[in-house]
């Protein structure tokens, strides 16, 4: 029988010569198998017995360690999740180490004594959480380490100071009337304040960081800040799917896919705004260098100061300044890390405002013998608020917008415990948490932890307590570098809404949950209801 030609091509390739051997597949699967399991076995075993001595030293919870899913199961994205920590700061006063599977463990910090020694040892971010931003914000202040970090850190400086700030007060208060305004419209019902809050803060993060035209209190569907809104719920979006941890994965999903258009409109949009600036200020640099309030920057087209500004024009010792894609990292940065974390802020103080009426009416009559009946609260207005500012240091005590931060050790730092006299060495290459709900209720520092009270921020009280004891800002070298920025907004905030109406809550009111997502938010939303005042 004849061959047919694909069969005598075959055959003349004689290819069946060139495969091998169902034994060498068969051998080399096997010898790739063997080597896989015991790499990964050494590895594997190479952790455990990491994490199990420091474990041993740090103190772990293990009644409820189950042997394969460690305490994931007790670590819930909830406030449940969140109380189970002050719990556990009974049983371990100083930190506790969690098992996050069979073989990893992470230590939790939650004592003023365990906090400022890590905070102290100047140890860089983790990647469990912060990886995830990098994709947006890539490697600016809040994500960058070492050299590049100490450099820019101080570039950024002078971007904060008061002369700064100042100005910013005007934006502020607009805003909030805004905000106010758009409430005063909604008397008597439950109002989910956190969505009117966020456009504010956020309007305000672009008007203060490049001086935006935006308006996103009134035009909702600016394709930026879709896009920033966006982005925050891929981000979330990702750190509860344990499969696109790994980026490959992640790229390769519809999720991961558009989180590359949507950071590339962020980017392209950022980059815009960041050449138009170059350009005007490459144009006025020869004709009319304007000087500013601040020494060493000019005004661009008589506008003043902003963010954007003083990253374009701040120079190293050796007269170099910031790449374009740092410029760009840092706005990034600053919208990231300046427009939640407030509006979080805020809308739990008008949640505690509503709550405590008591403390509402504290507020307002200190409000009415600082400011009389002008409109605007101007700068030198903002250090009179002694009461406001002890209200919103309780807030914040009790709903911290940033609940956690996570560092990576890469030299051992030692804990020294005071009561026991015992130093406990936590080892390089362990990942480490401050987490500041907790330690902001722990009961060795707080009489009634659960308890509101702002009398806790008299000066007399706060100089009883450790430093470290209270830190929604963060503390030591990596600190927040926008806290005034942050309390300015946020006094100005409060100030309009306490002025201009009564918060209360009623039966009808839903309670808000809180929810541990990037920052402090609520999984149910933060109602109250409002009553328009008449300001006498
Ligand atoms: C209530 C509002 C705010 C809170 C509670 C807050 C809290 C914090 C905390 C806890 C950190 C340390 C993060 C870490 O260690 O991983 C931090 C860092 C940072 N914050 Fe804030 N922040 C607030 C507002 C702002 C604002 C308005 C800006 C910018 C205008 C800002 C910019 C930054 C930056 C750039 C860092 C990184 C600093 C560094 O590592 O050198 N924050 N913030």
């Amino acid at each position: 029988m004849q061959s047919s030609g694909l069969s005598s091509i075959w055959d003349q390739l004689q290819i069946n010569d060139w495969l091998p051997s169902s034994f060498l597949v068969e051998t080399t699967l096997l010898i790739l198998l063997i080597y896989l399991i015991t790499h990964y076995g050494l590895l594997f075993r190479e952790t455990y017995t990491k994490s199990r001595k420091i474990s041993e030293r740090v103190g772990v919870d293990e009644k409820n360690r189950h042997w394969f899913f460690g305490h994931l199961k007790h670590i819930t994205n909830n406030e449940e999740g969140l109380l189970k920590f002050v719990e556990l700061a009974k049983a371990f006063p100083l930190m506790v180490s969690l098992w996050l599977g069979p073989a990893l463990t992470t230590v939790q910090t939650y004592h003023p004594d365990s906090t400022t020694a890590l905070l102290n040892s100047g140890a860089p971010k983790n990647d469990l959480g912060y990886r995830f931003i990098r994709t947006w914000i890539g490697d600016g202040l809040l994500t960058s380490k070492g050299k590049k970090w100490f450099r820019n850190r101080r570039l950024l400086t002078p971007a904060f100071h008061y002369k700064v700030l100042k100005p910013y007060t005007e934006v502020f208060n607009k805003n909030s009337l805004v905000m106010v305004n758009k409430l005063n419209k909604l008397c008597d019902q439950p109002v989910n304040i956190y969505t009117h809050v966020g456009l504010m803060t956020l309007d305000t993060m672009l008007q203060c960081a490049m001086t935006s035209k935006t308006n996103c209190q009134h035009v909702t569907d600016h394709p930026y800040l879709l896009a920033v809104k966006e982005i925050s719920d891929l981000i979330i979006a990702r750190v509860r799917q344990p499969l696109h941890f790994f980026d490959w994965m992640y790229n390769l999903s519809a999720a991961g896919k558009r989180n590359k258009e949507v950071t590339k409109i962020l980017h392209e949009h950022t980059e815009k705004i960041i050449s138009e600036r170059k350009a005007v200020l490459a144009k006025t640099a020869n004709i009319d260098p304007e000087p500013s309030d601040v020494e060493g920057f000019r005004k661009t087209e008589g506008k003043t100061l902003d963010f954007l500004d003083i990253l374009l024009q701040c120079k190293d010792e050796n007269g170099e300044g910031l790449s374009d894609i740092e410029i760009r990292d840092e706005v990034d940065t600053f919208l990231f890390a300046g427009h939640d974390t407030t509006s979080s802020g805020i809308a739990w103080a008008m949640f505690h405002l509503a709550k405590y009426p008591q403390f509402q009416t504290k507020c307002r009559e200190e409000l009415k013998e600082v400011l009389g009946n002008k409109d605007e609260i101007e700068w030198s207005d903002l250090p009179q608020l002694v009461y406001l500012t002890m209200f919103l240091k309780e807030s914040m005590r009790l709903r911290p917008p940033v609940y956690a931060v996570g560092r990576y050790l890469e030299h051992p730092i030692t804990i020294k415990d005071k009561n026991t006299k015992r130093d406990t060495v936590i080892p390089a290459g362990t990942n480490v948490s401050m987490h500041i709900f907790t330690l902001h209720r722990h009961p060795d520092f707080w009489d009634e932890p659960s308890k509101f009270d702002p009398e806790r921020f008299t000066k007399e009280n706060i100089a009883k307590r450790p430093a470290f004891a209270y830190v929604p800002f963060s503390a030591g070298s990596r600190n927040c570098i926008g806290q005034n920025f942050a309390m300015n907004e946020m006094k100005i905030s409060l100030a309009h809404v306490i002025r201009n109406l009564r918060l209360y809550i009623d039966d009808e009111t839903p309670v808000p949950k809180m929810q541990p997502r990037l920052i402090l938010q609520s999984s149910t939303g933060i109602f109250v209801k409002i009553e328009k005042l008449e300001r006498q």
